[in-house]
């Protein structure tokens, strides 16, 4: 359903060259729900925005939903849906008039587009909601209808660029509830970037991990885990004292490099029960109070700090060195 080879975008800003996207290769088969994981200016919107057409690629080819990206942009756009991040809705417009302009814009008939307006409106749970206009909506409420309208055409492909941002936990998982649906009871293909790795785990068939522009790893979210071995430990220090504790993880045998969080240590052991004894020693040694010790089964930020050595949830750092593939 998507297919790359090579896609790469940079940018001249100031006669500075910021290489976006350095070259990526995605398959996504039908149906399947992928997400595209990583930190901030890893390169995720700007994969969406070339996929979509909305940004010309420097180099590379791709081919989505049967068409290819560069010679017939036409025929991606007829077929896929896009939801921005922040979405495109104008507050002054009652919820059924965004969905039936969106339908005619698509090409839709008037009478097609109010009935697909109808159907999008059940999936996405806005009955009740048509006649109220956008403005007066919840967060929640809004982002469902941002999705709608990317449905509204029965593309084969939606592309959701961070859905659920913003949103409080309730209307994050009813929206993903939602998303879930489409795949399995429509067979749409949803393509979708999160910085919330729980929800990549939940969701997704495939995960994409994205740094510096360059997919480091891919595959389901519990062949990646599984590449993880052992346990990550985190430990909870006084702030001032965050960078002593690092140094005292850091010696601790087969322990990986740590990273420091606000006031948390992390790092990877073979076995973390095993290590605790040790490191509860050692902060006793140096006067350094632990207020909390855990350990953690592998998640996917652990598969990134393992590839990069920072976390997903940090700034990226961009002096750093690209990984390998895995
Ligand atoms: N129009 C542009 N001009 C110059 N640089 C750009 C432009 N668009 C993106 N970039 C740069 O390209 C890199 C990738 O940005 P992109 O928005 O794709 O990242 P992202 O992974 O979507 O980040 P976020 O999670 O913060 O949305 C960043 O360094 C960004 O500053």
């Amino acid at each position: 359903m998507i297919t790359t080879h090579g896609l790469a975008r940079s940018f001249h800003v100031d006669g500075r060259r910021i290489d976006a996207v350095k070259g990526v290769d995605i398959d996504v088969s039908p149906g399947m729900g992928v997400t595209l994981l990583g930190p901030n200016g890893a390169g995720k919107t700007t994969s969406f925005r070339m996929l979509t057409t909305l940004l010309r690629p420097t180099a590379g080819t791709a081919t989505v939903a049967g068409h290819d990206l560069l010679a017939d942009p036409t025929g991606v756009r007829r077929r896929i849906g896009y939801v921005a991040q922040g979405g495109g809705t104008c507050g002054e417009h009652t919820v059924r008039e965004e969905l039936e302009t969106q339908g005619q814009l698509y090409g839709l008939s008037r009478a097609k587009a109010r009935r697909r307006g109808g159907e999008v409106v059940e999936q996405l749970e806005l009955n009740g909601l048509e006649n109220r206009l956008v403005k007066t909506l919840s967060g929640g409420q809004r982002r469902r209808l941002d999705v709608a309208l990317g449905l509204v055409h029965s593309p084969l492909v939606v592309f959701l660029d961070e859905p659920t941002a913003g949103l409080d936990p309730q209307s994050r998982a009813a929206l993903w509830k939602r998303v879930h649906m489409l795949r399995t009871e429509l067979g749409t293909t949803v393509f979708v970037t999160t910085h919330y790795l729980e929800e990549a785990d939940a969701f997704s068939d495939q995960v994409l991990i994205i740094d510096h522009g360059q997919i480091i790893a891919e595959g389901t979210p519990e062949a990646l885990k599984a590449k993880v071995a052992g346990h990550r430990v985190e430990i909870t220090v006084p702030m001032d004292l965050v960078q002593a504790a690092a140094a005292i993880a850091e010696r601790l045998p087969h322990a990986s490099k740590p990273s420091v969080i606000g006031d948390t240590v992390r790092f990877q052991v073979p076995r973390g029960d095993a290590v605790i004894p040790d490191l509860i020693r050692a902060m006793d040694l140096a006067s350094i109070p632990t207020l909390s010790i855990q350990v953690v089964q592998p998640t996917l930020d652990d598969i990134f700090l393992l590839l990069t050595g920072r976390s997903i949830r940090e700034q990226p750092n961009t002096e750093t060195s690209t990984p390998d593939r895995m």
